[in-house]
């Protein structure tokens, strides 16, 4: 077994050999494609071979050739390192004026945050890597593919990128480096995906580039070939860009002139259209403030086309089911497609008479989101990731606002449809016969040849029978040319619901708009091709020390099993594993203990629990109201109403119904008592509900977010695998051993062993039906968690990731303000004994990153 294991592994090796080849010595993998099987929790996989097959041999394969030598010295501490030894990278004399260090093996960027320049450093890196986590003094960023593509597509340049990194590092960037940024940059922006009269064309300044194209056999099987109307889908070779065009028969007009937003706040493009800077390399200290960056951002002024191929545009035509297809083979052969929207200059399609109200101020963070969509005065698709609460609606509204054509809006349910109508006319001007919205019970056409259309995903991408009505409606969209299809919560649609709506609606501008771009099945990488790349990402910590979205405490509650409850635990199934941990009397307790402290406080509070049993069973014991999937419309306003303006009612219990759209602003203090598994995304959104809370600008104030945890159980690997995003956001995570003072609390639940006996025989007793968890949200969502918890049954998800937790002692007083409570330091990976039991097993294994990465992370050594 061992020796095959062996051969494998040698195997493997010369295949890493092979593919590292090109650049930089072979000791290190190349992540491409080698299959890390070990990697299938929660669905990371990417296709890499979606990929440019350059890119994917250069980046992270680089093993530091040109300017940094490999060779490591041997001393008494080179052993703790081994191969993360870089003691031999040479530093500049200025180092300590310069914030990053740049790995030279993995591609990956560290950033210090707290040298003077971090923020614009922070922008920079933004634009061109994934950040990998952020929390406060150092920041991790990896430069991916992806990252690189979307630099290009917001305006940045090859040698731009090159020279402000090696201003701005510790070490001469390695050439490895270098060289895969020029491989993944230098072809982007030469082949554009334009939508005219409803038909797609490939179009491209460089004849020899869409000569080449066509004779890839998916590209060519994607043309269109012809039809009765006389369109005969050709490689078209026509007149001068920046006058009237033809493009099989349509007129495509000049370049645009300036950029110019809607509102009254003209959004600044952050530039004045100069050259770049030279990249010399002068201490980045001796630059600190705009002016390093304007070497960067003024690119983004140019709006130059590609016009350098004799003002010449050649297009063809391809078929619209073939969309995907050819993007995918765009970006495999290295040109993945831009696709920008010269809004201004579009006579076709008619123009959409709408502003931002007056009174509307966006903030400096919407605004940045803004400029790296319009930044070249056209609309550039792709995908806006703003925290929880921060105004993703507005951001989307803003960006319809600058296009002024027609909008169709998705969301994930129909209560969302009925918010996003309110906030279109709460911050624009448009009159409501304009905003019209798609949903079960409503089928309305907005007045006019230009409005806004809002619908659900499930209603656009629905392939069972229609009722009359209904395909009406669709027919009406499907035969319309939108200016700007916006995309709510792009991160929980199914990718095949996704990929139908995508396809089926033809639209000039894609914005996807999502807080957490983790997606709970192995779908990221989809929304690169089916709508972007990343735009922008903004920073939580920076939103949250600017009052934008609130500052929480986070803490994790360990509460001890009953003997019974534990001894029951080991023997049953996992469904019943599950009520038995949720159920565990110490949990009742630590939930009843808390939340009287908090009321008792001000605090209002929302404690979530996905499995509808146990969200009653708390609700009943502890007497408080709840809502769930079966609450009447009428009743669940009824309770909101009170939670928000009633003093006396100052806790409510909220199923999974509770995740997305509920706005409570109220609300200062989460207890979490069960929930989806180990969803990340659901853990970002659960915040999300504190995040917004009123009093965040109120002197001192905290929020506070609590995660109820059964010791020794498999939740506690759920839970760590939960908050790992948020680690990533630079939360910290403080363990709460005991909760001080809680025995002798008065009224304590459950206290006497008959109460917990009785407890535990009635959660035996339930059937296998009570341990869903509430089918109670939007069916596509749903759908998705379900497919998800199927695989994890299945065995899917069973391989852990540690805990890159950063786990902290923290003082009472740090916490909540008072001294109840015990910490314990835990800083531990899980699994090298810092938790005991079961859970301390599953859920040893790699760190966890961003699904997108983790190929590319664990690349196999
Ligand atoms: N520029 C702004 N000026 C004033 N209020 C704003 C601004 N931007 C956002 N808000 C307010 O912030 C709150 C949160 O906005 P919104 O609901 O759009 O957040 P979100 O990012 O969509 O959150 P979630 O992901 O939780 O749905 C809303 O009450 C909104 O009115």
């Amino acid at each position: 077994m061992a020796e095959k294991r062996r051969g494998e592994v040698a195997e493997e090796e010369a295949k890493r050999l092979r593919l590292s080849d090109n650049y930089g010595p072979p000791h290190r993998p190349a992540y491409a494609n080698e299959g890390n099987d070990d990697d299938d929790d929660d669905g990371g996989g990417v296709d890499w071979s979606m990929l440019p097959q350059n890119a994917m041999l250069s980046l992270g394969g680089g093993g530091g050739a040109g300017t940094v030598a490999p060779r490591r010295p041997v001393d008494s501490v080179s052993y703790i390192f081994n191969e993360e030894d870089y003691s031999y990278l040479k530093l500049k004399p200025d180092h300590s004026s310069r914030p990053l260090w740049i790995c030279p093996e993995s591609d990956v960027i560290i950033l210090e945050a707290f040298s003077p320049i971090a923020e614009q450093a922070q922008d920079f890196l933004t634009a061109i890597g994934e950040p990998i986590s952020r929390p406060s003094h150092i920041h991790e960023y990896k430069l991916t593919p992806y990252s690189l593509y979307a630099a290009v597509s917001v305006g940045l340049e090859t040698e731009n990128i090159i020279g402000v990194l090696e201003r701005l590092s510790k070490v001469p960037i390695p050439e490895s480096v270098i060289q895969s940024i020029r491989v993944c940059t230098l072809s982007v922006g030469k082949v554009k995906l334009v939508l005219k009269h409803n038909k797609y064309f490939v179009e491209s300044n460089y004849a020899d580039v869409l000569q080449r194209l066509l004779k890839d056999p998916v590209i060519e099987q994607s043309r269109y070939l012809g039809d009765a109307t006389g369109n005969d889908g050709l490689l078209h070779d026509k007149a001068p860009s920046g006058k009237d065009l033809a493009i099989g028969g349509l007129k495509k007009p000049g370049a645009p002139a300036t950029t110019e937003l809607a509102g009254p706040d003209r959004l600044v493009m952050g530039g004045d259209g100069e050259e770049p800077a030279a990249t010399d390399d002068k201490p980045a200290g001796d630059n600190t403030g705009d002016d390093l960056f304007q070497a960067v951002v003024t690119v983004e002024q140019d709006g130059d086309d590609d016009d350098d191929d004799g003002d010449r545009v050649h297009a063809f035509q391809i078929r619209a089911d073939a969309v995907e297809a050819v993007k995918k083979r765009c970006n495999v052969v290295g040109h993945p497609m831009l696709e920008e929207y010269d809004f201004r200059n579009d006579h076709l399609n008619p123009n959409l008479d709408m502003d931002l109200k007056p009174i509307t101020a966006i903030r400096p963070y919407q605004e940045k989101s803004l400029n790296k969509m319009f930044g070249n005065g056209r609309a550039r698709s792709g995908i806006i990731v703003l925290p929880c609460g921060a105004g993703k609606t507005l951001v989307g509204i803003t960006a319809a606002c600058t296009i002024k054509k027609s909008v169709l809006c998705l969301c994930t349910s129909s209560v969302s449809v009925m918010q996003w109508k309110q906030q279109f006319l709460h911050w624009s001007n448009l009159p409501e016969r304009q905003v019209a919205v798609f949903t079960a019970d409503k089928k309305e056409r907005f007045a006019g040849n230009a409005g806004i259309v809002i619908s659900t995903y499930s209603m656009v991408a629905n392939t069972r029978k229609r009722s009359h009505e209904a395909q009406k409606m669709m027919d009406f969209l499907n035969s319309q040319e939108w200016g700007f299809l916006l995309l709510d919560e792009v991160h929980v649609v199914p990718a095949n619901m996704f990929r139908r709506v995508v396809t089926s609606i033809a639209a000039h501008t894609k914005l996807g708009l999502t807080a957490t771009l983790v997606r709970e099945d192995d779908k990221i990488s989809d929304l690169n091709f089916l709508i972007g790349p990343k735009l922008y990402e903004a920073n939580w910590m920076d939103l949250s020390s600017q009052g934008h979205i609130a500052t929480v405490q986070c803490a994790e509650v360990w509460c001890e099993m009953t003997g019974e409850f534990y001894r029951e635990y080991l023997s049953q199934n996992s469904r019943k594993k599950m009520l038995l941990y949720v159920m565990n009397p110490h949990k009742f307790q630590a939930c009843q203990y808390l939340i009287r402290y908090h009321e008792e406080r001000g605090d209002k509070i929302i404690a979530f629990a996905d499995n509808v049993y146990a969200l009653k069973a708390y609700a009943i014991k502890l007497k408080k109201p709840y809502i769930y999937g079966g609450t009447p419309q009428e009743e669940r306003m009824r309770i909101l109403h009170q939670f928000q303006h009633n003093p006396t009612v100052s806790t409510i219990f909220l199923s999974k119904v509770g995740d997305t759209s509920i706005d409570l602003p109220e609300a200062t203090v989460l207890i979490q008592v069960s929930s989806h598994y180990g969803s990340r995304r659901q853990e970002a959104q659960r915040l999300g509900r504190i995040l917004r809370a009123k009093r965040r600008n109120d002197e001192g104030f905290n929020a506070f977010f609590y995660s109820l945890v059964s010791k020794d159980t498999q939740e506690m690997y759920y839970s760590t695998k939960r908050q790992q995003f948020l680690i990533d956001q630079g939360y910290a995570f403080k363990v709460i051993t005991r909760l001080d003072g809680m025995d002798e609390f008065p009224g304590l639940v459950y206290r006497d062993k008959p109460a917990q006996l009785e407890l535990l025989n009635g959660v035996l007793l339930a059937s296998d039906a009570d341990a869903n968890l509430g089918d109670d949200v939007a069916l596509d969502e749903d759908d998705l968690n379900r497919r998800i918890a199927g695989r994890r049954a299945a065995g899917g998800y069973g391989q852990a990731q540690s805990a890159a937790a950063r786990r902290t002692v923290g003082s009472m007083k740090s916490l909540s303000g008072a001294d109840h409570m015990a910490y314990v330091e835990y800083n531990r990976p899980v699994g090298s004994g810092g938790r005991g039991g079961a859970a301390a097993k599953a859920a040893a294994g790699p760190a966890e990153h961003h699904p997108l990465f983790k190929k590319q992370w664990y690349s196999k050594r």
